[in-house]
C-alpha cells in the first residue's frame, strides 16, 4: 500500500486543527509540513511553532521537509518540536552527513529531497545515511502545479537500485498520475492540492489506499 501524505500547504492555515482532524479521519498515513525560508524558496512556510503545535494535536507521524538553506540552524529546534521524519535538500551547502547523522542519532527518519533538475548522482553521497529519498515533482516553492513527469525516471532508477528507505514523490500528484509514480517504486504520495481542495478527502484515500506499492523485488519477479 502506498502511504498518503497530505501537504498541509493546501490547507486553510486560519483552520489547520479542523483540517488535520479531517486528515485524520480520512485515513491518511502522515502529515507532510513544508517549511521554506524565503530563499531557497521563493515563498515562507510556516515555521518550528507550526511543527511543536501538531505534534500536540496529533499522533500522526510528521514529515517536515526543509526547504531551507542552513537548516543546521534550526535542526534541533525542528527535532525538539516532534518532527518525526526530517528531509534537507542535496542542493544546499552544508554539513549534509553530519545533519543526516544527527537526524538519525536523534532516532528519526533522515531524508534527502531532490529538486526536479537536478541530477539524481546529487543524493549518491548520502543515500546510506538515510530512511527516505523526497523527489519533487515540481519545483519546489508552491502548491497547484503540474507534475513534472520526467522525474519519474529518476524514482524508477532509485527503486531499481534496490534502496530500501522510502520513496516519497511531492507536487502535482492527483489520481490520474499517481499509478504511474507507484508502478515505478513510489512509497510515499505528498498530496496538497488534490486531497485539501477535495469534496470527499476519505473517499479519495480510500481509492489511493487500493493502489499497490510495486518494490524492486516484485517488479523482476514480474519480468
Ligand atoms: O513541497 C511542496 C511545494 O514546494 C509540496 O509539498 C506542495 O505543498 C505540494 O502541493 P501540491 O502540488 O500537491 O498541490
Ligand atoms: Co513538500
Amino acid at each position: 500500500m502506498i502511504k498518503i501524505a497530505p501537504s498541509i500547504l493546501a490547507a486553510d492555515p486560519l483552520n489547520l486543527e479542523k483540517e488535520i482532524r479531517a486528515a485524520e479521519k480520512a485515513g491518511c498515513d502522515w502529515i507532510h509540513v513544508d517549511i521554506m525560508d524565503a530563499h531557497f524558496v521563493p515563498n515562507l512556510a510556516y515555521s518550528v511553532d507550526t511543527v511543536r503545535r501538531l505534534r500536540e494535536v496529533t499522533d500522526l507521524p510528521l514529515d517536515v521537509h526543509l526547504m531551507m538553506d542552513h537548516p543546521e540552524t534550526l535542526l534541533d529546534a525542528f527535532l525538539d518540536a516532534g518532527a518525526s521524519c526530517l528531509t534537507i535538500h542535496a542542493e544546499i551547502d552544508a554539513d549534509i552527513p553530519g545533519m543526516l547523522t544527527k537526524i538519525r542519532n536523534r532516532g528519526r527518519m533522515a531524508g534527502i529531497a531532490l529538486k526536479p533538475n537536478s541530477e539524481i548522482e546529487l543524493i549518491q553521497p548520502y543515500i546510506d545515511m538515510t530512511d527516505l529519498v523526497l523527489m519533487m515533482t515540481v519545483e519546489p516553492g508552491f502548491g497547484g502545479q503540474k507534475l513534472d513527469a520526467r522525474v519519474i525516471g529518476k524514482i524508477r532508477l532509485l527503486s531499481d537500485s534496490g534502496y530500501t528507505g522510502e520513496i516519497e514523490a511531492d507536487g502535482g500528484i492527483r489520481e490520474d498520475n499517481i499509478e504511474m509514480l507507484a508502478a515505478n517504486g513510489l512509497t510515499v504520495a505528498v498530496m496538497g492540492t488534490a486531497l485539501f481542495r477535495n469534496s470527499d478527502m476519505a473517499a479519495c484515500i480510500g481509492r489511493l489506499h487500493r493502489i499497490p506499492a510495486v518494490k524492486q523485488q516484485d517488479r523482476t519477479a514480474d519480468e
